[in-house]
């Protein structure tokens, strides 16, 4: 047998894994490292957030994704040259982490890693008659293997598509693992560039589990800010957006997309919304003179709504629930404010009442994802027709 299909076996049959998990979203913002210890696996997993941290990008990698980031022609060249690059980098990345840690890669089972989104579409988004849901995650695992000498586990999308889903939301097999509960109904509400929810029923049941995107989390108002008032990346505490007024005809115009209109589960990115939707909807409104202040204002609004509109429309099935935000968007005042004031009814926490780090959990789920990857495969996780497929994701990079 191989030595590194040994370790593996070994690995599987541990009682407890030490694995980093790696989220790089559509923000741009920075690598988020999550070392969890994670016990046990399928329904009984436990995971414990040892240490998190999010590497800031420089503005050469912000430069260098952007240019290729959810764009339909780019530099195939550049692409190319990104895949490995991104892998490098992130294993560097990882190994100063470990050393600020005072770890050594020795120490640790096994990387999960996301990689970078350049592109996702969906159907539903490409629109290409006979072609597939189709996503791509650059930043391949076996550099991040060689670099750190840690078996690394990547592209988790790829079957996800191959078993009929859309290649995401991932965030529900790890949200059913370690955050379904007897005692409540729950409503996990992911808001990053884009913005997404897994619904945990009380009976943990499978079969009713669900998951979808709903529309934009922070992407249009982080690219608005970039453009208007560099070199600041994003609104930090809603500071623009409470100096402006919600306009509603821009926020109509806003909503009047099919996107919207589509059932659930669905998914999307940047590829849709972005600053050429918003300047349709400013001309659809003839809102094109409207103050940056108030653009702002409507954006975040925009967010909100749709958020609380899915949440809304998907009621019947949910019930009464306790909503538990994540992502960057917990940290936006005003956008939380504005969920909260239209969901009265429902007890709005953030992931930290779970014990984890709002800002970490995409990063700890994608560790989850690799533990059931190495270890799992017993628990059915999920409903195939609601978009999510029991299968096991990943795939495995040996360090040498
Ligand atoms: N203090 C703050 N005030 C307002 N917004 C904030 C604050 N802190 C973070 N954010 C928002 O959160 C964003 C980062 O969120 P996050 O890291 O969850 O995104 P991501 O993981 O890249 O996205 P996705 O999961 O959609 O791919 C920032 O770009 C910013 O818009
Ligand atoms: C293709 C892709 O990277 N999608 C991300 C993005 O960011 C949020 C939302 O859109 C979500 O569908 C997904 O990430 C999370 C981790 C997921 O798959 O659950």
């Amino acid at each position: 047998m191989h030595r590194h299909i040994e370790t593996l076996q070994q690995l599987s049959s541990k009682t407890e894994r030490l694995i980093i998990g790696l989220m790089s979203g559509t923000s741009l913002d920075g690598l988020d490292v999550a070392l969890c210890k994670i016990h046990g696996d399928g329904l009984q997993s436990k995971v414990e957030l040892l240490e998190f941290t999010t590497v800031e990008y420089d503005d050469t990698y912000r430069r260098l994704i952007r240019d290729i980031f959810s764009k339909r022609d780019v530099d195939l060249q550049q692409v190319c040259l990104l895949n490995p690059w991104i892998g490098t980098l992130h294993g560097e990345m990882i190994l100063e982490c470990l050393k600020n840690w005072q770890c050594q890669p020795e120490d640790i089972d096994l990387i999960a890693s996301h990689g970078q989104t350049i592109f996702h579409a969906p159907q539903s988004l490409h629109g290409v008659a006979d072609m597939p849901n189709a996503t791509l995650q650059i930043g391949d695992g076996d550099h991040l293997a060689v670099k750190t000498g840690i078996i690394t586990i990547s592209d988790f999308r790829q079957k996800h598509i191959a078993a009929g889903g859309e290649g995401a939301p991932l965030a529900v097999y790890g949200d059913f693992l370690v955050f379904a509960d007897r005692t409540e109904n729950r409503v996990m509400l992911n808001m990053g560039g884009i913005a997404n929810f897994t619904f945990l029923p009380a009976s943990l049941d499978a079969q009713a589990v669900f998951s979808t995107d709903v529309g934009t989390g922070n992407t249009l108002m982080d690219a608005y800010v970039q453009k208007y008032f560099a070199p600041k990346t994003y609104d930090a505490d809603a500071a623009i957006a409470r100096a402006g007024q919600v306009n509603q005809a821009l926020l109509s115009a806003l909503k009047a997309h099919d996107f919207f209109v589509q059932g659930f589960p669905k998914t999307t990115g940047p590829e849709l919304f972005n600053l050429d939707y918003l300047a349709r909807a400013q001309t659809a409104s003839q809102t094109q003179q409207l103050s940056h202040e108030d653009v702002m204002a409507t954006l975040n609004r925009f967010s909100a709504d749709m958020i609380v509109d899915a949440l809304n429309r998907c009621a019947g099935a949910l019930g009464e629930y306790h909503l538990y935000g994540s992502g960057g968007g917990v940290h936006n005042p005003l956008l939380m404010d504005n969920i909260r004031s239209q969901l009265p009814q429902v007890s709005v926490h953030s992931t930290n009442d779970l014990g984890i780090n709002p800002d970490a959990k995409e990063a700890v789920l994608f560790a989850l994802l690799a533990n059931e990857c190495v270890a799992g495969g017993k628990a059915q996780f999920g409903n195939a027709r609601e978009g999510i497929p029991s299968v096991t994701m990943g795939k495995i990079s040996f360090p040498d």
